[in-house]
């Protein structure tokens, strides 16, 4: 049996902007997993909670992130020259609560991550953290091309990181056009994963506002919505960079002020978009989030598309965080049991049952 497992992630600063080929944005990878093993068989299948009892197998016309994943790993299995061995996929995910709660920390990222891993170690196809995420990517876009794939760097590479994203039309056609070995190899223009060292004292506090609108459509109205000006554009896209330079800085050389100001300048680059978007990215709960967070001297955003989910706060030592939580509880805000992962003081440890990188066991 092959084994792996990818953590979830939560957007720091950077949301939309990332979208646009070039944009940056800061994410962290946090403790909770989407595990995949896989046994041989006769022939593919993959078991999980959203099919349903029965096991679905390989090549149905399932136009998700599964199928893309087990399909771009093929590609490449056969452009080595090797063809991909079957197996019994299960997945097993982690990210929602057992209530059914889903929070947003990006299932589809973690799952093609976990897949990627499994099906290349089951043919013998070495990959590190920056294959990885480039295979999975491929993966991703061929179901969601407007995708920034912030959520797959994080889930590739785990801990805080920095991420500029790439032109996935163009990356896309040169996988039609000459494979995918071809594709992974050679320049990915303005794509960049690059870790971060995690901030001291895990400042990182997650909130929960309620289930929002999906991802796609908040995006997709941010395109299609109001004609926005380009030179309006072009400001908060700015504005939005200047913020995730400060703060990447900012977290790199451990500097707790200029950290809270990227994260203020970050929130004030997305309210910005929201007003030209007509997007409701920070929903009352979350303007509520922030100002109990601000009150205690913890800098505080949205995090992800917004419209509900997430919110984070970074909270410095001096910050109290239990009373900060049971005022999030008493607003109806639920606080996360997240930490930012691999943790800060065990960097080498994966937890009990997690295979960062995948293992076979007999
Ligand atoms: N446990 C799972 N089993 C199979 N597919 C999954 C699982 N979790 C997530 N997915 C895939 O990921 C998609 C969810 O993606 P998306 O809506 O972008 O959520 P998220 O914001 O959590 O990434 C699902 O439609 C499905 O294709
Ligand atoms: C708007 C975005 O920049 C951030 C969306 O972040 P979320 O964390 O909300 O996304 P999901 O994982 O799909 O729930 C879109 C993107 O980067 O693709």
């Amino acid at each position: 049996m092959i084994e792996a497992s990818a953590p979830g992630k939560l957007f720091v600063a950077g949301e939309y902007a990332v979208v646009e080929p070039g944009g940056s944005a800061i994410l962290v990878a946090v403790d909770r997993f989407v595990s995949v093993s896989g046994v041989d068989a006769e022939v593919g299948s993959v078991q999980s909670s959203h099919y349903g009892a029965e096991p679905r197998p390989w090549g149905v016309e399932a136009h998700d992130v599964v199928s893309a994943a087990i399909e771009v790993v093929g590609s490449l299995a056969r452009d080595h020259g090797r063809t991909a061995r079957p197996l019994a996929l299960t997945i097993d995910s982690g990210l929602d609560d057992s209530d059914g709660s889903k929070y947003g920390l990006g299932s589809s990222a973690a799952v093609v991550v976990a897949i990627v891993r499994v099906l290349a170690e089951a043919n013998d196809v070495p990959l590190d953290a920056q294959t990885t995420l480039r295979l999975a990517l491929l993966a991703t876009w061929a179901v969601n091309p407007a995708a920034s794939g912030g959520d797959v760097a994080a889930s590739s590479l785990g801990g805080w990181i920095r991420y500029r994203s790439a032109d996935a039309a163009e990356l896309l056609d040169r996988r039609e056009r000459f494979g995918v070995a071809e594709a992974l190899t050679g320049e990915w223009g303005s794509l960049a994963a690059t870790p971060l060292p995690a901030p001291e004292g895990e400042p990182l506090l997650v909130g929960w506002t309620g289930s929002p609108a999906s991802t796609a459509a908040l995006v997709g109205r941010s395109r299609q919505g109001r004609a926005v000006r380009d030179a309006d554009y072009r400001a908060f896209f700015a504005e939005s960079d200047a913020a995730v330079s400060e703060l990447g800085a900012a977290i790199a050389r451990g500097d707790d002020d200029a950290r809270a100001s990227g994260i203020r300048h970050a929130r004030a680059a997305l309210a910005h978009y929201a007003t030209l978007t007509g997007i409701e990215i920070e929903t009352p709960a979350l303007t509520e989030l922030c100002a109990i967070a601000e009150r205690h001297g913890a800098p505080a955003k949205s995090s992800g598309a917004g419209g509900g989910d997430c919110g984070i706060a970074l909270a410095g030592r001096a910050v109290d965080r239990e009373r900060l939580r049971a005022e999030w509880l008493a607003a109806d805000i639920r606080p996360l049991d997240l930490r930012a992962w691999p943790h800060a003081t065990t960097t080498t440890e994966a937890p009990a049952g997690v295979a960062a990188t995948p293992r076979r066991t007999p």
